[in-house]
């Protein structure tokens, strides 16, 4: 056999096989979804997101405190409002009683070192379920959209969030979020992380469920990317590195790999995000169930994709697994 044909050595023990990753998964690399919802005292199985809860401000340091001390670092939070009056421009998003923003605050006082994002949208707050403000006659109206979504995004960084998330994909709205932030004296308090390509995925199905948000009419195809537009995910993302982001994101995750990739070769200079989505989550959960691999090792396997690709940080609800697989690991 020729020299040159012999790989095997470079790998046989599991250090050797460790080095042969670009990078390997840490726990600062986590940021754990959770749902906020609007009874304090909640806590409540989501049915379609299997170990996933909806929590109340009041549980907050029972839910949060056994992952910190396990090395949790970083949450990005969605509310969930069964209670309030929605309306067409989803008032309740940035009430100061409304569960995100009491929650920002439960959380900073309670853990000051954890760093809090905030998923910004309307659709949880709006009448009609979409993620922006509307046209009479449904189509979105876009100037409107980006204000009040920056007017959220502000609520919530003067809340006290380390990060704001938008995931509407309005046109401009990075923009118009980032002027925001520094013209009211934000601008070196708050991260700016945009989902700069996200597709109108299947895969949200489980999360709409758990955060009562799917639209009331329509779908999302006017503002979420076609899964096959890759062109139009680039765009996406130097436009959104143009108009201010921090952080850029690709959402979903293991269908899209080639786009994560790209996102890294295009926009080499930013920290680069993934969100391993709800129905990535289900679907990988229900595989272990029917027998098809083992789950820890799976789920390993979809992070590591996802770091070989370029990713810097992902967003992912294996995250509580993660911490006790990470710690087992030594
Ligand atoms: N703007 C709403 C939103 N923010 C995050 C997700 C998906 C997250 C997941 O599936 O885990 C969605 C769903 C959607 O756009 O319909
Ligand atoms: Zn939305
Ligand atoms: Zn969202």
């Amino acid at each position: 056999m020729e020299i040159s044909s012999v790989l095997q050595g470079g790998y046989q023990h599991p250090l050797s096989r460790s080095w042969q990753h670009n990078k390997t998964l840490t726990k600062s690399m986590l940021m754990y979804p959770i749902f906020i919802t609007d009874d304090p005292e909640a806590n409540v199985v989501i049915q379609a997101l299997p170990g996933q809860r909806r929590w109340g401000v009041n549980k907050l340091e029972e839910f949060i405190g056994p992952l910190v001390k396990k090395g949790l670092k970083s949450v990005i939070l969605f509310g969930v409002p069964l209670k309030c009056v929605k309306d067409p421009i989803g008032t309740p998003a940035d009430d100061q009683q409304g569960p995100v923003i009491l929650a920002i605050k439960k959380l900073k006082q309670l853990f000051p070192s954890l760093y809090i994002a905030c998923d910004v949208c309307l659709c949880e707050y709006t009448s009609h379920g979409h993620c922006g403000v509307l046209n009479e006659d449904g189509t979105i109206n876009t100037l409107p959209s980006v204000e009040r979504l920056a007017d959220v995004a502000l609520a919530y960084a003067k809340a006290g969030a380390d990060c704001v998330a938008p995931s509407d994909m309005m046109d401009g709205r990075i923009l118009a979020i980032k002027r925001k932030l520094v013209d009211s004296g934000y601008g070196n308090r708050c991260t700016l992380m945009s989902y700069s390509a996200k597709f109108a995925s299947s895969l949200y199905g489980p999360f709409r469920e758990a955060a009562g948000s799917a639209p009331a009419f329509g779908n999302r195809k006017c503002y979420q990317l076609p899964p096959g537009g890759k062109g139009l995910a680039l765009r996406a993302i130097r436009r959104d590195v143009n108009e201010g982001a921090d952080i850029i994101m690709v959402k979903p995750g293991m269908p899209y790999l080639d786009i994560i990739a790209e996102a890294a070769r295009i926009a080499p200079d930013h920290p680069l995000a993934v969100y391993q989505v709800s129905g990535e989550y289900a679907m990988i959960v229900a595989g272990a169930r029917a027998g098809v691999y083992d789950l820890k090792t799976m789920a390993f396997e979809s992070t590591q994709s996802f770091l070989r690709a370029g990713c810097t940080l992902i967003l992912s609800y294996f995250t509580p697994e993660f911490l006790d697989w990470l710690n087992e690991e030594g």
